[in-house]
């Protein structure tokens, strides 16, 4: 069933290809990609007082406080994306903030990505960002077209400070504890399809062949990606 407005979630584990399916899945259909994760990093770059507190639970691989979080997020739903198709990347990340998002917005659907341990630690050490717009590289899945340099503005790429090893280690423990009641929650309500593999090459024909049913390719042209300025 083809709904006036798509309001969606992918949900995975650090370095599962959250930002990998969801860019793909902004150039396939008319939806804009809100990552939590980069709302935050922007934040911490403008040196603002949420981007303080933030920063400080971001380099130890802690979730940030609900409030803070969903302050962000809930702004930007009622903001610059109200009445458009979107998706959410990197929140809900706890139960509380799934019921307050359910407070606001009727979901279409929750895209869970199963992947393995030991291929998200292999994934996560080769990935290179471009701080200013949260474009991710991979030196050999995605390497920027002239290496070290984003593809789009030339600026140089860096490594995100809590993709350190033993980062992610604390980051891929506090997601299994924190998911498993948040994917209950969705798979209560009849709202989580999840997809496992290896290679995000092998779960995006899934995920756009099961979107396709959801989201109504007609619609005008949207932002792909919220800039966040
Ligand atoms: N080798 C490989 N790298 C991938 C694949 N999918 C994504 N990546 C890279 O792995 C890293 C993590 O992917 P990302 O989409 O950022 O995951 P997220 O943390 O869940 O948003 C990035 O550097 C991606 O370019 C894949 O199928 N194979
Ligand atoms: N919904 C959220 N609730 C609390 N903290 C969050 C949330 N989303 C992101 N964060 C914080 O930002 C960090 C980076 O998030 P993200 O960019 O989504 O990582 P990845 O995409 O690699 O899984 C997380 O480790 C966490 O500290």
């Amino acid at each position: 069933m083809i709904s006036r407005v798509f309001r969606g979630v992918i949900m995975g584990p650090p370095g599962s290809g959250k930002g990998t399916i969801s860019s793909r899945i902004a150039q396939s259909f008319v939806v804009t990609h809100l990552s939590s994760g980069d709302l935050l990093r922007a934040q911490i770059q403008e040196g603002t007082i949420a981007g303080v507190q933030a920063s400080q639970y971001i380099e130890k691989g802690e979730l940030v406080p609900d409030d803070l979080v969903v302050q962000l997020i809930l702004a930007e739903l009622h903001t610059s994306l109200k009445n458009k198709n979107w998706l959410l990347d990197g929140f809900p990340s706890t139960v509380s903030q799934a019921k307050t998002l359910q407070k606001n917005f009727s979901l279409s659907c929750v895209l869970s990505l199963n992947v393995p341990d030991d291929v998200i630690i292999e994934r996560v050490k080769n990935r290179w960002v471009h701080a200013g717009s949260g474009r991710t590289y991979h030196i050999q899945f995605k390497p920027p077209k002239v290496p070290g340099l984003d593809d789009v503005t030339g600026e140089p790429l860096i490594q995100r400070q809590d993709d350190k090893p033993e980062t992610v280690e604390t980051r891929l423990r506090n997601y299994k504890k924190q998911s498993t009641s948040v994917l209950e929650f969705y798979r209560e309500r009849g709202l989580l399809q999840e997809f496992t593999g290896r290679e995000s090459n092998e779960i995006w024909p899934r995920v756009q062949a099961y979107l396709s049913s959801l989201i109504d390719k007609k619609q005008d042209k949207s932002v792909k990606r919220l800039k966040i300025t």
